[in-house]
């Protein structure tokens, strides 16, 4: 082998081994892509689970409906004494005034005010736009929407007056829709506000007695998740409230034709003070949550009835991940409990009935 034959097969391979390296910025760019790729997902995963910049209280302007009395009139206290200027919706206007100085000894400083305005909620839509238009001029634009007015009817199905199922849909639901309409344009102007409906764990659970109450605090959810996807964009945030029974007027009245069935079923989450269930609703409603629980029921509730509802923090959506399949175990056993509950009472019906009969 002469050394010029040697010479070359040293440059073949030596281009051989290192003509390698030409692929280098292919595979660099591959692995680019991947990671680019991966980024925009974590992004697309992440984005929904950005918390958004909480409410300061303080010089707000916060409209309560159904601020004359319990939960309502608790959630303006709380908002009070943070500082923000009320105005509280309700019908009577004696209550409304009774509300307003109870509300008015938690001021924390002499510029604050609380305004009352008498509407019916769910009855003519125009009447409502005026309120909020008035308050509006006085206490400027509404920075916090709390649609607490509501009432409830607790009874076997057939035993509902067919009107009742009406009225539920047009208090509970049409009254949360007509004030949020009449406060949402404004809120869009100024790319901010916190819009709060009062639902219910009955608005989660379909539970024996309910069937004109719950339907129409699940309505509440589908609106709510749908205006939230719309205004989110405009630094709006919707809050679904789910208490469990408090104890407010609303619950003693109800109690007093409220089935043994409803009353042992609603029992498993407690009664609550609605002081401790206005501070948690506010919270989350100045925090921007869109879902906000009380309790531990509460909170089991909520995680197993997240559906494609908005979350907003990366710990909700962790919790949500990890607990559902543990909730739904669970929640069989509450099932399995509400069912013998129900058969039980109906057993016990059917044998006083038989011994009235008897005698
Ligand atoms: N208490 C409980 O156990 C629970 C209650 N909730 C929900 O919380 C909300 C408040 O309940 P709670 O505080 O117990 O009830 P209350 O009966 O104590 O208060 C209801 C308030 O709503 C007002 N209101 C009623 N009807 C109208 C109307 N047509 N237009 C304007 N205002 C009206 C009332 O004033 P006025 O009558 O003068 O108009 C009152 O201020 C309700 O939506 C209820 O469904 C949810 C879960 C549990
Ligand atoms: C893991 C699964 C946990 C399941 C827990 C289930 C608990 C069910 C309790 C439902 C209570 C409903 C209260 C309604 C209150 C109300 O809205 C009325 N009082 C209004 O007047």
């Amino acid at each position: 082998m002469s050394s010029e034959e040697g010479l070359s097969s040293t440059i073949t391979d030596w281009f051989f081994i290192n003509s390698w390296w030409l692929l280098l910025p292919f595979v660099m760019i591959l692995v680019i892509a991947a990671f680019i790729v991966a980024f925009v997902l974590l992004l697309y995963m992440i984005s929904p689970l950005i918390s958004p910049k909480p409410l300061k209280l303080n010089g707000a302007h916060v409209v309560v409906t159904g601020g004359s009395s319990g939960i309502g009139k608790c959630i303006a206290v709380e908002c009070y004494r943070q500082g923000a200027f009320i105005t509280l919706v309700a019908r009577d206007e004696e209550k409304l005034l009774r509300a307003k100085k109870e509300v008015e000894k938690f001021a924390i400083n002499d510029k604050q005010v609380v305004l009352c305005v008498s509407v019916d909620v769910s009855s003519d839509y125009t009447q409502v736009e005026n309120v909020i238009k008035q308050a509006q001029e006085k206490l400027g634009p509404v920075d916090m929407l709390v649609n607490c007015a509501g009432t409830s009817v607790s009874a076997k199905f057939e035993e509902i007056e067919v009107e009742r199922f009406k009225e539920m849909m047009e208090l509970n639901y049409l009254g949360s829709v007509y004030p949020t309409r009449a406060v949402i344009t404004t809120m869009r102007e100024r790319r901010m506000g916190r819009i709060m409906f009062v639902s219910s764990q009955a608005g989660q659970i379909g539970l024996f007695g309910y069937t004109a109450y719950s339907p129409s605090k699940f309505a509440l959810r589908g609106l709510a998740e749908s205006l939230q996807m719309e205004v989110k964009p405009y630094n709006i945030y919707v809050t679904v409230a789910f208490p469990p029974d408090t104890d407010t007027p609303l619950l003693a009245e109800e109690n007093k034709s409220k089935p043994l069935e409803t009353k042992l079923i609603s029992e498993t989450s407690g009664i609550w003070q609605p002081d401790q269930v206005a501070k948690i609703l506010v919270k989350d409603a100045v925090q921007g949550n869109f879902n906000s629980s009380v309790g531990p029921d509460g909170y089991m509730l909520s995680a197993l009835t997240c559906g494609m509802s908005p979350v907003t923090s990366i710990t909700e959506g962790l919790q949500q991940i990890v607990t559902m399949g543990l909730f739904r175990t669970i929640a069989l056993f509450y099932l399995g409990s509400f069912d013998s509950i129900v058969r039980r009472c109906m057993i016990q019906r059917e044998q006083s009935k038989a011994a009235d009969k008897r005698e």
